[in-house]
């Protein structure tokens, strides 16, 4: 298994956001977090990546308790990828990525040969090479996703953490970053992913895992776990779940909209 939650409890003082949950993700799969807004999830991500102190239970990633370990223990486990966002800071592709090798080096050394190396592969890995002189701020909204991405792989850690990739990029990058994504699995990432859109999770996931009211309300395959009363009960809208392509796809419709046309 890459993480193991064991009777994960925990609080923001007296207020109770996740409560005795468990659950496992194995090697290689890219796992869709799927909950309603201010369920969680960026709580579970902090509790996982050790951010936050003070909850009750166990974290396992590749079997080594997380208890306990330093920023730099860390950072050789689990990367996290942000959202990508508007930025005033201007560095070049190229050095955001570098950043992400601190971890292997001293915050005062200057990174050598072999951190540049990872970059440069990094860079060719996600497509975006020839960017690398380019200004983060003067990226498209993918490209700076790609480039955060990139900065996580350079850390050298096969579990990943992404707090909704694909939240406010257009169509055509949400695909493309998400293909990026889902490739990375075949090379021995492990991911885990929060999206609001569960036809993501049919087009790319291998599993789902859904918080709902501080507990797991399922896990399993998109297809075994998303349907019209899961959609009902997690979001408290009603969706027709329909099949394409000899049902190669799903997609959820929302039957209440369609209605009212
Ligand atoms: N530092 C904090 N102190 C107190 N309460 C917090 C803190 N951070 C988050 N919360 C609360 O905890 C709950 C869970 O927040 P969290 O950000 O984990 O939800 P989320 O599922 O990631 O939401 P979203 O989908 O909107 O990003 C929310 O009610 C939020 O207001």
């Amino acid at each position: 298994m890459s993480v193991r939650v064991i009777d994960l409890s925990f609080s923001y003082g007296s207020r109770e956001i996740l409560h005795n949950i468990s659950f496992q993700i194995k090697k290689r799969n890219l796992v869709c977090l799927l909950g309603p807004n201010g369920v969680g999830k960026s709580t579970l991500f902090r509790n996982i990546l050790g951010i936050l102190s003070g909850y009750k239970g166990t974290i396992l990633v590749n079997e080594q308790n997380t208890e306990g370990l330093s920023i730099e223990q860390m950072a050789k486990l689990i990367a996290y990828i942000p959202q990508s966002h508007e930025t005033t800071f201007n560095f070049s592709v190229f050095d955001m990525v570098l950043m992400g090798t601190t971890s292997q080096t001293s915050l005062i050394s200057i990174p050598g040969k072999k951190q540049r190396e990872l970059v440069e592969a990094a860079l060719e890995r996600l497509g975006i090479g020839h960017l690398k002189n380019r200004g983060f701020a003067q990226i498209s909204g993918g490209e700076r996703q790609l480039t955060l991405i990139a900065r996580a792989l350079v850390q050298q850690t096969k579990v990943l953490i992404m707090d909704e990739p694909t939240a406010n990029l257009d169509y055509g990058n949400q695909i493309r970053v998400l293909e990026q994504v889902k490739s990375l699995t075949e090379d021995g990432y492990t991911i885990i992913q929060a999206t609001h859109q569960p036809d993501q999770a049919f087009l790319f996931a291998d599993e789902v895992l859904a918080l709902k009211d501080g507990k797991i309300l399922a896990q399993g395959s998109p297809k075994e776990i998303i349907t019209t009363d899961f959609i009902n009960t997690l979001y408290d809208v009603t969706v027709d779940v329909q099949s394409l392509y000899d049902d190669q796809m799903r997609v959820c419709v929302p039957v209440t909209a369609l209605r009212k046309r």
